[in-house]
């Protein structure tokens, strides 16, 4: 009791502290020191502290304001020297509190969690020990200790440490969460997952919406930890009230059950794929791993039996695809319906959401939460009449928006800033639908609109680049990619399915394995799919752009777009697949004649004054062609043979299940006349793959190539260090025989095989101004109209002759 009344006043006691320390703080001088954003509507009542990341530049008015309460951002300020030692002893003393009080909101609000309550014991157990360890550790610190941040005293607690295992773990290279005022039990998953420091956009919004209680809309470049920034402050108000009510049941000596969340819903979460939905899951579950809180996916795919043994464990946090959801939603399903106890609605990739096909259903989604967001009481007979509700959650809903392109008109910013939205109105408003959708899930006028989006909205680490050629050239400008430059993780997208079959079907032919991901696939073949593309190191996805967003696949270093998308949102969610966190990646556009105009409105949504050519070796193509063209014949031979079966299969199938008796009708000459054309085509079949096999079982060669030298791309690592044993043994036998430098075989690498690299070492006199692409745009648009014009004029000339005729006939 004492200690939790210490703990209180401690807590009581740390915002004083914070705020008198607060103008020696690097980070608060430094946010200071970030421009202003004129452009900003201005009000009175706005907030004291205003800080502007990003702009405005782009058409369609992406983002570009951030709001944060300087009071309430919750640095951590750093502790007087001398009073050093006495915070460590209280902080520990806090520390072991905090375990105590967590450990039995835990064995309150879930008796299965053994692991958290052994892991709870046994550090409690393993303190003392440590303890001792680390004071001795501390002394050879010194020169760390005269830091601004006690690293001890800021958050990364011991027992965590001591969890962890010290030898794996530097403590001071996660001092940059501390800031950040997480729980120890998050922090050590973080520390697990190895994440040095939280993101930009972790940094700006875990203290507006876990701290300050904020509605948060949040948008950052792609690969920057989106997920986190939501997902660490659900977590964290969690955990929060379950060492809230263990100092109740303390205190008073009260149920736990009245004040502890026992399997309430108290987070939905929507994305806008099955393959999202389950990845974000997993990114919860990383970090909620010690702590007990159930994450449980909702996609369509998942058996019902399944699904329902999910919700039937009551998970705290749900996240789902709208479809799935409402689909559970409306027939009843208990556990999520009871949306009274909903702490967080969170809408990830949001302006996805809200194109068709999720509109309509999260619309009824949103309509099903409860409606009094701005005022507890409104809700408390409600609320009240469950009686394992505590007062903890009847807390304001948060609504959390995040996408890397959210666009928000000034006005629905302005109406933010002024605090005058209203609640669930109605869709007519003359609102886009984000800002609608947003009102009506509750978002509240104080909410922090946290744009870390740069003007070309592009990831930082992206290189991107284009090749232009004609449209039936882009299947050997692709092959000439994955061969010449195929190394790591590529995925190629499409915006048809058509393409993407033909696409895939001809690389197979090649010898490419490629793996395929589209809407019209069954669950169980998508999710297998990104398996395998996430097993092999330099596997090959051909997609259309329901893998563009959100896909979290380590080590993808090239995308390519051989289809353009319809527009520069979908343009930067499939690029952002690589040069993810803080890794590097290109992506590469094949752009035909087809495509320059859309191409120039996307160089000119991203403000880009020059996009760079991809370097092609011209070389390699007459050999590339020549592939091309035994795979198109092939691919062609196949389908037709294919579809004739397919065909005869049905027509077969449906006149047996009718039961009538088929006869052909072909006269005898007609019937060996096909028989001679099926051998005919398999003879050629089996010629044309022969043929193929030849050219691809040696490396690609260039036009150049010289038989004394092997050389050439598409020589994997394994065939180089093959070959160049071949030609060591061979020079010592050549060597050993007397024979001099002829017969010498000399193998030459690949000296850049990835395409990042390839496009950085082609130097900048690639590069195409865009006052050219817009010049062949004008061109091609000037070709167009005089095309049109001329076919009118045509026209008008027929129609006049034919009157003419009329007339002089009459
Ligand atoms: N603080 C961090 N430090 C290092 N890596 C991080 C950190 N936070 C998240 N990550 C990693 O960064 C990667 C991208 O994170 P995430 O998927 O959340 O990005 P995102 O912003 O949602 O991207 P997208 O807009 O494409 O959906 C993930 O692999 C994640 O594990």
């Amino acid at each position: 009791m004492e200690a939790a009344a210490a703990t209180a006043n401690s807590s009581q006691r740390k915002p004083k502290r914070k705020r008198a320390s607060a103008k020696s703080d690097p980070e608060l001088d430094r946010l200071d020191s970030l421009p202003w954003n004129s452009a900003l509507p201005q009000n009175d009542d706005d907030d004291a502290f205003s800080l502007f990341i990003g702009s405005n530049e782009l058409e369609g008015g992406f983002l570009s304001l951030e709001e944060i309460d300087e009071a309430e951002y919750g640095l951590s300020i750093p502790e007087p020297e001398v009073d050093k030692r006495k915070t460590k002893k209280k902080k520990s003393e806090q520390n072991e509190n905090v375990k105590k009080q967590q450990q039995d909101g835990v064995d309150s609000a879930c008796s299965d969690d053994t692991v958290v309550e052994a892991e709870l014991d046994e550090s409690l157990k393993s303190k003392e020990k440590k303890k001792k360890k680390k004071k001795t550790k501390n002394k050879k610190k010194d020169a760390r200790e005269d830091q601004t941040v006690e690293p001890s005293d800021a958050g990364l607690d011991t027992n965590v440490k001591d969890d962890i295992g010290e030898e794996d773990v530097d403590e001071t290279e996660f001092y940059a969460w501390n800031e950040l005022r997480l729980h120890p039990l998050l922090l050590k998953a973080i520390c697990k997952l190895g994440f040095k420091e939280p993101t930009p956009i972790q940094k700006a919004c875990i203290p507006a919406a876990a701290h300050q209680g904020k509605d948060v809309v949040g948008a950052a470049e792609t690969g920057s930890g989106k997920t986190l920034a939501f997902g660490l402050p659900i977590l964290q108000r969690l955990l929060e009230e379950r060492e809230k009510a263990g100092n109740m049941v303390g205190e008073r000596g009260e149920e736990p059950e009245k004040y502890a969340s026992t399997g309430l819903l108290r987070a939905l979460i929507i994305a806008p794929t099955r393959e999202l939905a389950l990845q974000v899951t997993d990114h919860l579950k990383a970090v909620a791993k010690h702590i007990n809180v159930r994450v449980t996916p909702i996609v369509g795919g998942i058996l019902a039996e399944k699904q329902e043994r999910l919700l039937k464990a009551k998970p705290e946090i749900v996240v789902g695809t709208p479809g799935r959801l409402w689909e559970l939603m409306s027939a009843g399903e208990k556990h999520l319906v009871e949306l009274h106890s909903l702490s967080f609605f969170v809408l990830d990739e949001a302006d996805r959401m809200v194109q068709n096909g999720h509109f309509k259903e999260l619309q009824s989604i949103i309509d099903m939460l409860p409606m009094s967001n701005n005022s507890a009481e409104d809700n408390s007979q409600h609320v009240q009449s469950c009686v394992t509700v505590s007062s903890y959650q009847r807390k304001k809903r948060q609504t959390l928006v995040f996408s890397a392109t959210v666009a928000l008109s000034s006005d629905f910013r302005k109406k933010l800033k002024r605090g005058s939205i209203k609640q669930k109105q109605s869709l007519t408003d003359g609102l886009n639908s984000i800002e609608t959708l947003s009102e009506r899930a509750g978002m509240r006028s104080n909410a922090a609109i946290i744009d870390l989006t740069n003007p070309s909205i592009l990831a930082t680490k992206l290189e991107e680049s284009f090749i232009e050629c004609r449209e039936e050239d882009k299947d050997a400008y692709l092959y000439y990619i994955l061969t010449v430059h195929g190394q790591g993780r590529t995925i190629v997208f499409c915006t048809s399915i058509a393409a993407l079959r033909h696409i895939s079907s001809i690389l197979r032919i090649l010898g490419i394995n490629v793996w395929t991901l589209h809407a019209q696939m069954q669950q169980r073949a998508r999710l297998k799919a990104m398996d395998r593309f996430r097993e092999n190191e330099n596997g090959i996805l051909v997609a259309t752009d329901v893998a563009a967003r959100g896909l979290d696949i380590p080590g993808v270093r090239t995308v390519v777009h051989y289809q353009l998308p319809h527009s520069a949102e979908v343009y930067v969610h499939r690029s952002g697949r690589t040069a993810r966190a803080s890794a590097e990646g290109c992506s590469i556009a094949l752009i035909s004649s087809r495509d320059t105009s859309k191409f120039a409105s996307l160089c000119k949504s991203f403000s880009k004054d020059n996009f760079q050519r991809f370097p092609l070796e011209n070389s390699y193509m007459p050999e590339v062609l020549k592939r091309l063209s035994l795979a198109r014949q092939i691919d062609k031979i196949t389908r037709k043979d294919s579809q004739e079966k397919a065909e005869k299969n049905w027509f077969d199938r449906n006149s047996s299940s009718v039961e009538l008796v088929t006869e052909s009708y072909d006269s005898e000459e007609e019937q060996v006349n096909k028989h001679k054309q099926m051998k005919a085509s398999s003879r050629q079949l089996k010629k044309l793959q022969e043929d193929l096999k030849i050219l691809i079982s040696r490396p690609l060669q260039s036009k150049t190539f010289s038989h004394r030298y092997l050389a050439g791309a598409g020589v994997s690592p394994l065939m180089q260090e093959q070959l160049q044993q071949l030609a060591r043994q061979k020079l010592s036998d050549h060597q050993g025989s007397g024979l001099g430098k002829k017969g010498k075989l000399v193998v030459i690498g690949q000296d850049c095989v990835d395409a990042l690299q390839a496009l950085r070492s082609a130097g900048e006199e690639v590069r195409m101004d865009a006052k050219d692409l817009a010049g062949k745009q004008r061109n091609m648009q000037n070709l167009k109209r005089k095309r049109k014009e001329e076919k009118k004029r045509l026209r008008d000339q027929r129609r006049k002759q034919k009157k003419k005729l009329k007339y002089g006939d009459e």
